[in-house]
């Protein structure tokens, strides 16, 4: 008589560790236990944060404390060491910058990286790839009139000054439509009048769905307009929180202020 055999059942495989990664509806990015060294020197470790979609989130620390080395992890330019990172629920830890840029990732830089022998109208429509050169001219003057920078359409980027550049750096990285902006100190270095007018238009973005994740030392502004703050600190997360709890954290006191 044969005997049918039980067959071992399989061990239930326990959810990953970055289940929570998929939770895509509500986080847009996470970063799960980062670590990175240069040499000797340890820029980040274990950092674990995520930016909820839809939310205007900011990074704060001290210089030096690893905000810029997590930014070009996230944008693929750096290779951490350890962790992941997750981008719209892919893991993105070993993708280019190239593809972060295509799962959605925009990104404007400390120092400006525009081409000062094109015109304002041509940077943007460089970047536009994919798109007609119509499309591109459309969209790109749809950007400086949303920004209110038409007027610069025809200047060289030589002609800008600082805050124009960071004006014209935001109309840029808006061109490949992304979901989530990295914004390297944005507010650095511009008069208060023009900090408002780049608060606005961060608001706008995010009334039409657009997440945005920034780092600045401009504190009065990351108070004002973050739902969520990560303070790093010699490379580790010290605090996260609304501006009430950032404010409030005797850590980041010590720390920061
Ligand atoms: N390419 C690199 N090679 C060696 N050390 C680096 C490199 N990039 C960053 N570091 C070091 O890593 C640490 C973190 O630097 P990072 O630029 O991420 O800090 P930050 O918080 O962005 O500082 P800041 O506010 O001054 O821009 C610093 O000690 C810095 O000197």
């Amino acid at each position: 008589m044969h005997v049918q055999r039980i067959q071992p059942q399989p061990t239930p495989v326990p959810p990953p560790d970055f289940a929570s990664a998929t939770d895509t509806a509500e986080r847009i990015l996470v970063v799960e236990g980062v670590g990175k060294r240069f040499g000797g020197l340890v820029a980040l470790s274990d950092v674990s944060l995520s930016v909820g979609r839809g939310s205007i989130t900011g990074v704060i620390g001290p210089n030096g404390s690893g905000k810029s080395t997590l930014f070009n992890i996230i944008a693929g330019t750096l290779r951490p060491d350890r962790g992941r990172v997750f981008l719209n629920g892919h893991d993105t830890t070993r993708a280019s910058p190239a593809q972060i840029c295509r799962n959605g990732v925009g990104r404007t830089f400390q120092i400006s990286r525009l081409f000062g022998e094109m015109t304002v109208l041509e940077n943007l429509v460089a970047v536009a790839h994919g798109a007609s050169d119509a499309e591109a001219v459309e969209r790109a003057l749809g950007l400086l009139d949303f920004l209110e920078i038409t007027g610069l359409r025809d200047k060289w980027g030589t002609e800008l000054s600082y805050g124009q550049r960071k004006l014209v750096e935001i109309a840029r990285a808006l061109m490949l439509r992304p979901t989530v902006m990295l914004l390297d100190e944005p507010f650095a270095g511009i008069n208060p009048r023009l900090q408002n007018r780049i608060v606005d238009h961060l608001e706008a973005l995010r009334q039409r769905g657009l997440t945005l994740f920034f780092i600045d030392h401009e504190m009065r502004i990351v108070l004002e307009i973050c739902d969520t703050i990560h303070v790093l600190a010699q490379g580790r997360v010290i605090a996260e929180g609304d501006a009430a709890a950032i404010r409030s954290d005797p850590k980041v006191q010590d720390a920061y202020f």
